[in-house]
């Protein structure tokens, strides 16, 4: 019997403790909604079409890019998986071009540049390797840069708004 208490306080212990990691994890996922716009559900048959009828390309609508950017600060938000490198089985092999580089590095002379990305920063920075960028690691929760000037002023970020989760989520294991 008092093995049987001993165990039902450690779990009680455990649940408590994945209770305050449910619960830290629920306020920060409140807070990440309210900063949020929602997602659009992905219209199909007729809604697609009246979709990409409000959603020109930008390369066939550049005239119209350029209007409405008149005037604006523009920054520029880059995905890199799929996006700056081509999707490939193995991930640790997803190396963008030495083309698609220079591009990014033209790109980040004229704006500020970001790259926003589900892999950890330190991974998507290995594959970029462009100091004078933003990156944005496992999905906003690392944001940092840039470590190099470029043309124009870009101000250096460290935001790691998910570091006070760290301790209970290394507690759970998770
Ligand atoms: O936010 P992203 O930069 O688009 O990252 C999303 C995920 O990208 C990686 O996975 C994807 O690309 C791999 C390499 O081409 C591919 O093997 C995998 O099937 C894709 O899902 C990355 O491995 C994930 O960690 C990212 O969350």
């Amino acid at each position: 019997p008092r093995r049987a208490r001993d165990c039902r306080k450690a779990s009680l212990g455990r649940m408590d403790l994945a209770t305050s990691a449910v619960v830290m994890a629920g306020s920060l996922l409140d807070s990440m909604k309210a900063s949020s716009p929602r997602h659009a559900m992905s219209p199909t048959g007729a809604d697609q079409e009246e979709w990409i009828e409000n959603h020109p390309s930008a390369l066939e609508w550049f005239e119209g890019v350029l209007a409405a950017a008149e005037g604006k600060q523009i920054v520029m938000f880059l995905d890199y998986d799929g996006t700056l490198s081509p999707i490939v089985e193995d991930p640790d092999r997803a190396v963008m071009t030495e083309e698609m580089r220079e591009a990014v590095r033209g790109v980040a002379q004229h704006f500020p540049t970001a790259i926003v990305s589900g892999r950890c920063r330190d991974k998507v920075f290995n594959f970029v390797k462009l100091e004078e960028l933003y990156y944005a690691g496992s999905h906003g929760m690392d944001i940092k840069g840039p470590t190099k000037v470029s043309n124009h002023k870009a101000d250096e970020v460290l935001c790691q708004p998910a570091t006070k989760f760290l301790p209970v989520i290394q507690k759970v294991g998770v």
